[in-house]
C-alpha cells in the first residue's frame, strides 16, 4: 500500500539538503530575531481557537480549491475570526516559501507553519519566514529529537504544536513538555479521516496540555462533538476551502 508520510519525508530530505546548500543555517541565524510567544499568548486552556488552514491541494485528494489564493484565504479566515492561521509551505499541498512570507505581511494573527519538519534548520527557516509556531509530527521523530526541536522553537520564542495520531505518538508527545498537543485525526499512511481518533485518545492526554483536534472536521456539528469532549481548538483545511462560504464557515467553527 501507498505510504504518502514515507514518500514526503524521503523528498523533504533532498529539500532541505538543496535550501541549506543555498542559505547556509549560520546566515540565517545571523538575520532572525526570536518571535514573542504569540501562540501561547492568544490560546488558553478551556477557551475554543479555530486554526484555519490554507490548504490548496492535498496528495490524496488533490485540489481542493481553484477559486482562491493562498492570501486570499488567508484575509477571509482573519476578517471571520479564526484565533491562528496555519499556512502550508511543502509542495504536496501546493505551499511555498514564498507564499509564507506574503501572509506573513498580510495579516496580524499568529502564523502556523506546516509542513514536515525533520532538521533543525527548517525551525530557523520558519522563524526567518515570520512564523509563530511550528508542527512538530511526532510519528517522524524520535523522542529526543522531539523535545530537542521543542526546546529549539522556544529558544526562538516560537511555540511548537505537537502532533500525535496514536497511543504511541501521545506518549511521546507527554515525555517532552510540549504545551500544544494536536490529535490528527489523519492517518497519514491512508491519509484517511475520522474525528473519533480525537475522542478515542483524549483521555490518555494530560489535561494541563492544550489540546487541538486537526483534520476531517467538516460542520458545526463536529466541532460541538470535539469542543464537549475537552478539546481547545480545531485545525482545518479542507472544510473551509471548499465549503461555499468561506466566510461564513469561518465565522460557524471559530465559537
Ligand atoms: O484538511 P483537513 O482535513 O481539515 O486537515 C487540516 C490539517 O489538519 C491537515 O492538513 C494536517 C495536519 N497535520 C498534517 C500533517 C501532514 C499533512 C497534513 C496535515
Amino acid at each position: 500500500m501507498r505510504d504518502i508520510l514515507a514518500e514526503i519525508v524521503a523528498e523533504k530530505k533532498a529539500i532541505v539538503a538543496a535550501a541549506k546548500s543555498k542559505m547556509p543555517l549560520e546566515e540565517i541565524k545571523a538575520k532572525i530575531k526570536p518571535d514573542t510567544f504569540r501562540m501561547s499568548k492568544k490560546f488558553k486552556k478551556g477557551d475554543w481557537n479555530l486554526i484555519a488552514e490554507c490548504k490548496l491541494q492535498s496528495p490524496a485528494k488533490g485540489r481542493l480549491n481553484k477559486t482562491h489564493t493562498v492570501e486570499e484565504l488567508a484575509r477571509i479566515y482573519e476578517e471571520s475570526g479564526a484565533s491562528m492561521l496555519s499556512v502550508h509551505t511543502d509542495p504536496h499541498f501546493l505551499g511555498c516559501n514564498e507564499d509564507f512570507a506574503k501572509v506573513r505581511q498580510l495579516v496580524k494573527l499568529p502564523l502556523l507553519r506546516k509542513d514536515f519538519i525533520i532538521d533543525e534548520y527548517q525551525i530557523y527557516e520558519a522563524r526567518m519566514l515570520g512564523a509563530d509556531a511550528i508542527l512538530l509530527i511526532a510519528r517522524i521523530l524520535t523522542p529526543a529529537q522531539l523535545k530537542e526541536f521543542l526546546y529549539t522553537a522556544w529558544s526562538l520564542g516560537m511555540d511548537a504544536l505537537v502532533e500525535v495520531h496514536d497511543e504511541a505518538d501521545m506518549k511521546a508527545a507527554l515525555s517532552t513538555p510540549a504545551e500544544f498537543i494536536g490529535i490528527n485525526n489523519r492517518n497519514l499512511k491512508t491519509f484517511k479521516t475520522d474525528i473519533q481518533q480525537t475522542l478515542d485518545l483524549l483521555p490518555s492526554a494530560d489535561s494541563s496540555r492544550v489540546l487541538i483536534s486537526e483534520s476531517g472536521v467538516f460542520s458545526a456539528e463536529d466541532a460541538k462533538v470535539l469542543r464537549a469532549a475537552g478539546c481547545d481548538g480545531i485545525l482545518v483545511g479542507e472544510g473551509l476551502v471548499r465549503s461555499e462560504n468561506i466566510g461564513a464557515m469561518t465565522r460557524k467553527l471559530s465559537h
